[in-house]
């Protein structure tokens, strides 16, 4: 009688053939991932419709890394769970759990672990990177780049940090002030960083102020800016869309057009600069991108097409300023809401420096409580916020939770090293929602795991927590700082409102907005 009915009605037979091609579809991807307890929803966190669209019961979108950070491994009680969509977007892993990621990471090489292609795709549209390159283009590029971060860049670094923070205070007027009072002190998070990596990475004479074009084409700064800020944009609108009479398009499209020109000119300028000493030579002078330019006219085996150059140049640009800002900008807000914590960080300034008035870097170099606040507050917001890797082989991985067991990783899946769900994992981490600096305490720098693990590790650690400690060291050495609460507000409620909505910006993880009062400790 059904394949009566089914005989004279098509479109009854067609939906029917629907559910059930459906269903055995759905079936397969719940197998892909073994049946692993996770998330069902429909679309996939990294896929162009899920990162759109707003985080919400079906669809976790990018903001539940953060929202969910307490629940979606089911409080922690599993290693790894699956998200698989029903709708839209690869079977994924994710974990939680800092063991399953040193083991994964650390054997990256040896296991022809890959960052998938599609995510890195921002990365591309400038040209191949250290960031998005997998195997042996990885391996030339960072022989080329890693040779760059010395010991005499990390002097660079401290000197241009104290510079510009002198700069600041003379451009806002500070120096000749009391108080101030800061609606945001990401966006001066941002500048410094900024102006700092342009100086010691890039040899780029930025100042504070970034003075105005004649020719009406948009600075450097702020083409910058809008390209770390528009990239998901950029990979969806087509290009004809940019020729429409809307305003922030046509924006949008000239400041990323003037990044490239300003890149192709940076090129050009620092070629005909390098005369025909050795890498080695160039570097003792030089910088990240002289390594970079040098190596334009090298050989296929070890030399760069413009294109790389122009992609690492973008890549470093972009991992070394915000992600140092945002955390820069967290580690101010928490030292301001907990004042305990930054009544130790100002006696450790007032022990190591004694009579004198003037920071050295090897005062910054013993700073290992305000190290401490820096690297707490980046593992309550990670800046690189997950990491991404495609499996080429089985891996086998041990858990602890729900109960110790080996589990098999099949070739093809694709893995996320959630770095918010592991840095506020409980079982590594107590109170983990807690700002403690002194949990960092005697901590070996390799295993600060907000930098990532194993031969992929952050390239720039050094240099973001030499300038991050300095610029902290010296906020702390002449100003108290306070959070500046709105009417009717506590230190609670701000707590909430501020430092608990991270979300991504730009291209880093971190807090948004962060209201400050600076008092000078010593009046004019
Ligand atoms: C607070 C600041 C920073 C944080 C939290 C951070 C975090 C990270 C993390 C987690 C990774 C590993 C990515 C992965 O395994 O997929 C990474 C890689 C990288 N970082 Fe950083 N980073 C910071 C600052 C910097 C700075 C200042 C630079 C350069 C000046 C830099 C350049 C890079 C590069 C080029 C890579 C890719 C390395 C490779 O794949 O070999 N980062 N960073």
């Amino acid at each position: 009688m059904v394949l009566d009915l089914l005989s004279h009605n098509p479109l009854l037979t067609a939906t029917v053939l629907f559910v059930a091609l459906y269903l055995q579809w759905y079936r397969n991807r719940l197998k892909s991932v073994d049946h692993l307890p996770g998330l069902r929803v429909a679309f996939s966190p990294l896929s162009l419709p899920g990162a759109l669209l707003p985080t919400s019961s079906w669809n976790p979108g990018l903001g539940w890394y953060w929202q969910w950070r307490t629940t979606a491994y089911m409080n922690h009680e599993n290693d790894i769970i699956s998200i698989v969509p029903f709708v839209f977007g690869k079977p994924l892993y994710y974990t939680c759990s800092s063991k399953v990621a040193q083991h994964l990471l650390s054997n990256e090489t040896k296991v022809n672990l890959e960052k998938p292609k599609l995510l890195s795709r921002v990365f591309l549209l400038w040209g191949e990177s250290l960031i998005s390159a997998n195997g042996n283009l990885w391996k030339k590029f960072r022989r080329l780049l890693a040779p760059a971060f010395t010991p005499q860049t990390f002097s660079l670094v401290f000197r241009e940090s104290v510079a510009i923070y002198r700069e600041m205070l003379a451009e806002q007027g500070w120096d000749r002030e009391n108080e101030a009072a800061i609606d945001d002190v990401g966006q001066l998070a941002l500048r410094m960083t900024l102006v700092v990596l342009a100086r010691c990475g890039f040899g780029v004479p930025l100042s504070w102020s970034e003075e105005a074009t004649t020719d009406g084409s948009i600075p450097f700064g702020e083409s910058l800016n809008v390209v770390c800020h528009t990239h998901i944009e950029r990979l969806v609108i087509p290009n004809w869309a940019y020729k429409l009479p809307i305003q922030r398009l046509q924006h949008m499209d000239k400041a990323w057009k003037a990044l490239g020109v300003y890149m192709r000119e940076l090129i050009a300028a620092r070629r005909s600069a390098i005369d025909s000493t050795s890498i080695e030579a160039q570097t003792e002078k030089g910088d990240l991108f002289t390594r970079l330019i040098e190596a334009l006219d090298e050989d296929a085996r070890i030399g760069l097409e413009e294109s790389e150059v122009i992609g690492n140049t973008f890549a470093l640009m972009f991992a070394g300023h915000e992600t140092t800002a945002r955390t820069l900008t967290a580690t101010l807000g928490y030292l301001a809401l907990y004042q305990d914590e930054q009544a130790k960080a100002y006696s450790e300034i007032v022990q190591l420096l004694g009579s004198r008035t003037e920071l050295t870097l090897e005062d910054v170099t013993k700073m290992d409580f305000i190290h401490g606040c820096f690297h707490e507050a980046l593992r309550l917001h990670p800046a690189g916020p997950m990491l991404p890797r495609d499996l080429t082989k089985d891996v086998y991985v041990e858990l602890q939770h729900p109960y110790p067991r080996t589990m098999c990783l099949p070739k093809g899946s694709r893995v996320i090293i959630d770095m918010i769900g592991i840095h506020h994992n409980p079982h590594t981490f107590p109170e983990p929602e807690r700002f403690k600096p002194s949990r960092w305490e005697g901590v070996p720098e390799h295993e600060v795991t907000m930098f990532g693990w194993g031969p992929r590790a952050c390239i720039g650690r050094k240099f973001a927590t030499t300038e991050a400690v300095t610029v902290l060291a010296l906020f702390l050495r002449d100003w108290m700082l306070e959070v500046a609460l709105e009417p009717g507000e506590t230190i609670q409620t701000y707590q909430e409102r501020v430092m608990g909505q991270s979300r991504l910006l730009g291209l880093a993880f971190g807090v948004e907005t962060v209201p400050i009062k600076f008092c000078r400790r010593h009046p004019l």
